[in-house]
């Protein structure tokens, strides 16, 4: 392999073992698993059968369970990319262990790129902004990697594109260069904020688009979810500082149309099965992978009150989530809503 760019991914979940498999084909990538048990089933199997069953994994992928190994990947590498493929629950320690990671083995020069789509759950913290306070006096290059992108179909190899968020231009150049290639486009941009809000907000609208198809109100309520949805997206978003012209793009109409109406979501899925009478206990219990809008929605509805945004819809879906509302009846309730323009502002004052 003619590079110098060697890549580590942590979290072998579908995710990060997807991205690992497509940087494994151009660049030296090693793949951390929690669990020692499932890196040699991984290894052995080149197949990871808990969370991307039938799918080959490349003959060259490195997998490990020992973070060291991963910083010893990395290290004497020209230039290192680190992916993290964990949820937003686990980016805290996640950061934490490769700041740590990074003073131990005397890395000077790593980039890192999370995955996460969602709010830290008791803060509503953006992810960069856990980044920032872990990677503190380290000197990482920081960034988001998002856009509309089931694992499955990008591990099989189908095109998608993405869209890596950082003020540094050499981590955007390492990220294109470690998976840019016949099937993944990778598209650049500086508004963190703007695609971490789009990432985050649309699990929250994919859980609203499966209620209403659960319930079975139609293509026509599903295409107002979406485009009210994304006025709730951009509008938070800029509040929060993003540019408003991102939530159009990739991370944001581009996975928000995906996860909405996309049978793989998993935010779908938990929507889909609320609008069909299934108790959310019942639906998460049977689920292995994370629906990072359950745990978010809360989040959002908190930072988008204490920023005084206006949020119908991720109002309502906490309302069915946790408070016990029917979905029929929370549909009553946005549609009882008072007439207003299309483009009005919609935080007081504004
Ligand atoms: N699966 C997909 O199609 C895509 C997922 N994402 C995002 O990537 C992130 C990861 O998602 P998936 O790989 O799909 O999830 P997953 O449920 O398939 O796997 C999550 C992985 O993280 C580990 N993990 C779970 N909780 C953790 C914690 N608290 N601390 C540390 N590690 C933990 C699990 O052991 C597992 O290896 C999520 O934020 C998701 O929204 C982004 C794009 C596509
Ligand atoms: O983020 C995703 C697609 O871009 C995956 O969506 P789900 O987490 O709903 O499966």
């Amino acid at each position: 392999m003619a590079t110098d760019l060697q890549v580590a991914v942590l979290g072998a979940g579908s995710w990060g073992t997807a991205l690992a498999a497509a940087s494994a084909r151009n660049h030296p990538t090693m793949l951390w698993a929690r669990r020692p048990e499932q890196a040699r089933r991984i290894a052995q199997a080149r197949e990871n059968a808990s969370y991307l069953p039938g799918v080959a994994l490349p003959e060259a992928l490195l997998v490990t369970s020992g973070l060291d190994d991963l910083f010893e990947h990395l290290r004497g590498a020209g230039r290192s990319l680190m992916i993290l493929g964990v949820p937003v629950a686990g980016m805290e320690q996640a950061c934490r262990e490769v700041a740590e990671g990074v003073q131990r083995h005397g890395l000077d020069d790593l980039a890192v790129v999370w995955t996460c789509k969602g709010l830290d759950a008791a803060t509503g913290r953006l992810p960069h902004a856990i980044a920032q306070e872990a990677f503190a006096g380290t000197g990482i290059m920081a960034g988001v990697l998002s856009g509309p992108s089931f694992a499955r179909e990008v591990a099989q190899g189908l095109p998608v594109a993405l869209t890596v968020a950082s003020a540094s231009a050499e981590l955007r150049g390492r990220v294109t260069e470690a998976l840019h290639g016949a099937a993944i486009r990778v598209y650049g941009s500086e508004d963190v904020i703007g695609v971490e809000v789009g990432g985050a907000l649309k699990n929250v609208m994919a859980i609203a688009c499966g209620i209403g198809d659960g319930l079975g109100m139609g293509a026509n309520a599903r295409a107002a979810l979406v485009t009210r949805g994304l006025a709730e997206m951009t509008r938070l978003g800029v509040a929060l500082g993003a540019q408003a012209d991102t939530f159009s793009g990739l991370t944001g109409l581009g996975d928000l149309i995906l996860t909405a109406t996309g049978d793989l979501s998993r935010n779908r899925h938990v929507g889909l099965e609320i609008g069909r009478g299934k108790s959310l206990d019942d639906i998460l219990g049977d689920m292995t992978q994370v629906a990072e809008g359950v745990r978010c929605a809360p989040a959002v509805r908190d930072l988008a009150r204490r920023h005084g945004i206006e949020m119908p819809i991720t109002e309502a879906v906490c309302a069915v989530l946790f408070e016990g509302v029917s979905p029929a009846e929370a549909v009553s309730r946005l549609m009882a809503r008072n007439p207003k323009e299309e483009t009005a502002p919609s935080r007081p004052g504004a």
